[in-house]
């Protein structure tokens, strides 16, 4: 989940040796055009991307695995678009030209056409055309390949999930604190990052994995997201992470001076986590990682 550009998906279909399935869905439709072209860049098979609001991840109708249609390009009969494809630059020159000839037929020289003969074609048109000869077509016309829009997964319908969710991103070196956030926006961050974990539990078969992780070093979206885990779902437990080479968890929690609270590891929680600061001694920017084992939903 929350898986453009695909760095993660990609690392996960190599360790998989390019076997199995790895679904990787995101809600932007040009990132996972991004995760398309770095899959095919690096000779990988066995990813399948949609196009998916993580908030929307589990399927509401009673339909198995996932719901997908069609985003776009029905006219190429899904035939994805490859660069060869586009038009050639000598259809962009012919276009200029074209343009240029018009030009001359509006200035009354060098008109060969009749008035019904010619066609009409807006100076608009003919840059927007060419602007797509060089761009690729535009953000909602498929700018080159095909995206595959999911309705959603059926509850239990993965051994493991992985949710790379969006962050404060806090730990990016070396911007850091770029001064963009709040104590609100961090908050908003963390209340959105708990409704995506929410569908990820649902997506988890008993016995299955869940894998959360952020590139912030605010423990209201990862600490916090583990004692919310924790206590919410009675079915989940922290997992020893392998390798593991960062940093404990914070323990206790934080009273603001508004009253609002939060609550983070408790004694033992902290070695199953691995937090990434980028003020220690790992040359690392700033990471969380959570790995959670799904047991019986039952009861
Ligand atoms: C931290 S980046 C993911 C990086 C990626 N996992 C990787 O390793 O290459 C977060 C991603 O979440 C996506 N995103 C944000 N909100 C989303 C939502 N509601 N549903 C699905 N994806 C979302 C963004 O488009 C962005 O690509």
């Amino acid at each position: 989940m929350c898986a453009a550009p695909g760095g993660k998906t990609t690392a996960i279909a190599i360790l998989m040796k390019d076997e199995g399935e790895v679904v990787a869905v995101d809600r932007s439709h040009n990132k996972v055009l991004d995760i398309q072209k770095l899959a095919a860049e690096m000779g990988l098979n066995c990813i399948t991307t949609y196009k998916l609001d993580a908030l929307k991840a589990v399927s509401r109708s009673n339909d198995s695995y996932a719901t997908t249609n069609l985003c776009c390009n029905e006219k190429n009969n899904g035939v994805t678009i490859q660069s060869s494809d586009l038009p050639s630059l000598h259809v962009e020159r012919e276009l200029t030209e074209e343009m240029n000839a018009d030009k001359s037929c509006e200035n009354g020289r060098n008109c060969n056409k009749t008035a019904n003969e010619r066609t009409y074609v807006s100076k608009a048109e003919i840059r927007k055309n060419i602007r797509r000869m060089r761009n690729g077509p535009g953000r909602n016309q498929c700018s080159g390949g095909r995206v595959q829009n999911s309705k959603g997964f059926s509850p239990h319908s993965f051994d493991r999930v992985l949710l790379d969710a969006p962050c404060s991103a806090l730990g990016l070196r070396p911007r850091l604190f770029a001064g963009e956030e709040t104590i609100q926006s961090l908050r908003n961050h963390a209340k959105y990052q708990r409704r995506m974990f929410d569908q990820a539990v649902q997506l988890a078969r008993p016995g299955g994995v869940i894998v959360y992780s952020t590139c912030t070093i605010n423990p209201g979206e990862n600490e916090a997201l583990v004692r919310y885990a924790l206590d919410t779902y009675k079915f989940l437990s922290l997992a020893q992470q392998h390798p593991s080479i960062g940093g404990p968890g914070l323990l206790g929690g934080c009273e603001f001076p508004d009253g609002y609270t939060e609550e983070w590891l408790r004694p033992g929680e902290e070695k199953l986590v691995q937090r990434f600061d980028p003020s220690g001694p790992l040359d690392t920017i700033g990471f969380f990682i959570a790995k959670f084992i799904v047991g019986s939903k039952d009861g």
